[in-house]
């Protein structure tokens, strides 16, 4: 059975005076796959902080794994939500090893210092790097990988603790061509498993939403203007208002496209 894993209520957030995020109600459960899109500026990753309890709202409520973050030390929350972003990657030690990358996950920190690493541990990184495709590159240091791979590690190192919630900033942005659809189907592989997390991927492209994805949010200007089952909501009408520019919106075999109305 389902259970609910993110929950928002009139949701706002300012900062600097600015009203960034607004009237934001908005639910996802277990069973769900979420996409975010949104044009630039519009609030998505800000959306992602509240749901990685990085950010408390100004006002309104934002309930993560049943804990309302106003009234929880969010420390305690992280552990049960992966979170992976080029921001993250970017503190991660590119000098370690892929596999002490992964491990050192298990412990909520980012680099191996002299924790006594489980077989256990090592096992499961072993597992989760195999699933990533990156279990021949272990030995590598992380920094000599390829963009591609570098992605591939961080989303395995965000579910190494096996967590409720798994946040997606971006997570094909500055790929080449093949190294996006070699992400995107493993994303699809993933989200489409019953014992995966809840998901929820922030995207600028339409065509880099994995197949088994099933519900988006559409923001714009700090509001939400379509949240919903993915089909209903990735439509022409809904992107082309987001947008403020008339875009066709296709899809093939639960792959999408959009480019402007010539
Ligand atoms: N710390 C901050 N102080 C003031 N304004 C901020 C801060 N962080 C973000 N903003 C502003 O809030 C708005 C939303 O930012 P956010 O990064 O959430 O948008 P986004 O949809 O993820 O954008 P992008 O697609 O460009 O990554 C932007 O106008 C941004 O300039």
């Amino acid at each position: 059975m389902s259970s609910t894993v993110v929950s928002m209520q009139s949701a706002a957030v300012e900062r600097s005076g600015n009203t960034i995020l607004e009237g934001v109600d908005w639910t996802v459960t277990s069973d769900q796959r979420w996409i975010v899109l949104g044009p630039n500026g519009a609030g998505k990753t800000t959306l992602l902080q509240l749901a990685a309890a990085q950010l408390a709202p100004t006002s309104g409520t934002v309930t993560l794994l049943d804990e309302n973050t106003a009234e929880i030390d969010p420390a305690e929350l992280r552990p049960h939500i992966g979170f992976a972003s080029s921001a993250l990657s970017r503190r991660l030690p590119y000098g370690e090893t892929v596999l002490d990358i992964v491990l050192t996950a298990a412990y909520g920190i980012t680099a191996r210092w002299k924790e006594e690493y489980e077989d256990i541990d090592e096992r499961r990184a072993h597992r989760v790097l195999a699933e990533w495709k990156v279990d021949h590159l272990a030995d590598r240091k992380f920094g000599e990988l390829s963009d591609g791979e570098q992605k591939r590690v961080q989303i395995a190192r965000s579910v190494m603790a096996d967590p409720e919630l798994l946040l997606l900033d971006e997570p094909a942005a500055s790929l080449d061509l093949g190294a996006r659809e070699e992400l995107v189907q493993l994303l699809g592989g993933y989200a489409g498993s019953p014992s995966a997390p809840a998901i929820i991927m922030v995207t600028h492209h339409v065509e880099e939403v994995p197949v088994g994805f099933t519900h988006a949010i559409v923001l714009s200007g700090g509001r939400v203007a379509a949240a919903g089952p993915i089909r209903e909501t990735l439509t022409s009408d809904v992107l082309s208002s987001a947008f403020g520019i008339a875009i066709k919106v296709k899809e093939s075999d639960g792959r999408f496209t959009a480019r402007a109305k010539s």
